[in-house]
């Protein structure tokens, strides 16, 4: 599904990431823990593509995401990448199910399509009685919920998330590490997931150490 080969990057004189490889299963759940400053979140951006790596490809279920460019790599982020932030970056000014059918409408699925596929992900997450509201109105971990549905909305191959439970109590942090699982029983859904908390990064399936920049053994 994912493999990322020998990636390096530096920021101006300094080495962030030193000649990593990555592999990612299809229905594999995968935590990257590390200290702060390890090169965690540069790597999940790189393999995501958010970021261009210095050095090294990124294949995503077989293309080479890494020669992509414009309006071919917005294309192919929006159509096989979904991505969970620490803070969800809904938009203010819509509402849930707005924000769940936004790239949804980007992509050239059908609109009856996408409204239909984001109610049925809004329920799925208990959201059903939200659909109406704006971030605002809800609490963080509807909020927090709203953007997991937002980031399966076009089916994604994989999904990326940074630190996606970091800014919520222990309770709904469990509650949304369930849904994580939950998603990839259901419909082996791929998660690649950068986080500082132990327990779900011993959850899932295979857990990377990341140390200045390299994977380590524990
Ligand atoms: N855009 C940037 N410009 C310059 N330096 C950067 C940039 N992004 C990250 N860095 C530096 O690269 C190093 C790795 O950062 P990164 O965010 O990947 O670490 P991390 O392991 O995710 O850390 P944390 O757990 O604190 O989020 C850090 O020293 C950071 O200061």
């Amino acid at each position: 599904m994912l493999q990322a080969k020998g990636i390096y990057k530096n920021y101006g004189a300094l080495p962030v990431l030193k000649g990593v490889d990555l592999e990612v299963k299809e229905g594999e759940v995968v935590s990257i823990v590390g200290s702060s400053g390890a090169g965690k979140s540069t790597l999940l951006h790189i393999a995501g593509t958010l970021d261009a790596p210095d050095k090294g490809e990124v294949y995503i279920n077989n293309t080479n995401v890494t020669a992509l460019s414009g309006n071919k790599l917005s294309a192919f982020r929006n159509k096989h990448i979904g991505f969970i932030f620490q803070f969800h970056h809904l938009l203010p000014e819509f509402t849930a199910f707005e924000n769940v059918c936004m790239p949804g409408y980007i992509s050239s699925a059908s609109k009856s399509a996408v409204e239909k596929r984001a109610k049925e992900l809004l329920e799925t997450m208990g959201l059903a009685h939200r659909l109406e509201h704006k971030p605002s109105q809800m609490s963080g971990g509807e909020q927090q919920r709203v953007s997991v549905a937002r980031a399966l909305i076009n089916n994604p191959d994989i999904v990326f998330a940074d630190e996606p439970t970091g800014n919520l109590d222990s309770h709904l942090a469990e509650e949304m590490h369930e849904l994580f699982f939950k998603l990839r029983d259901a419909i082996g859904q791929t998660f690649l997931i950068v986080t500082h908390n132990n327990h779900l990064a011993d959850l899932c399936d295979r857990k990377l150490v990341m140390k200045d920049g390299l994977f380590v053994t524990e």
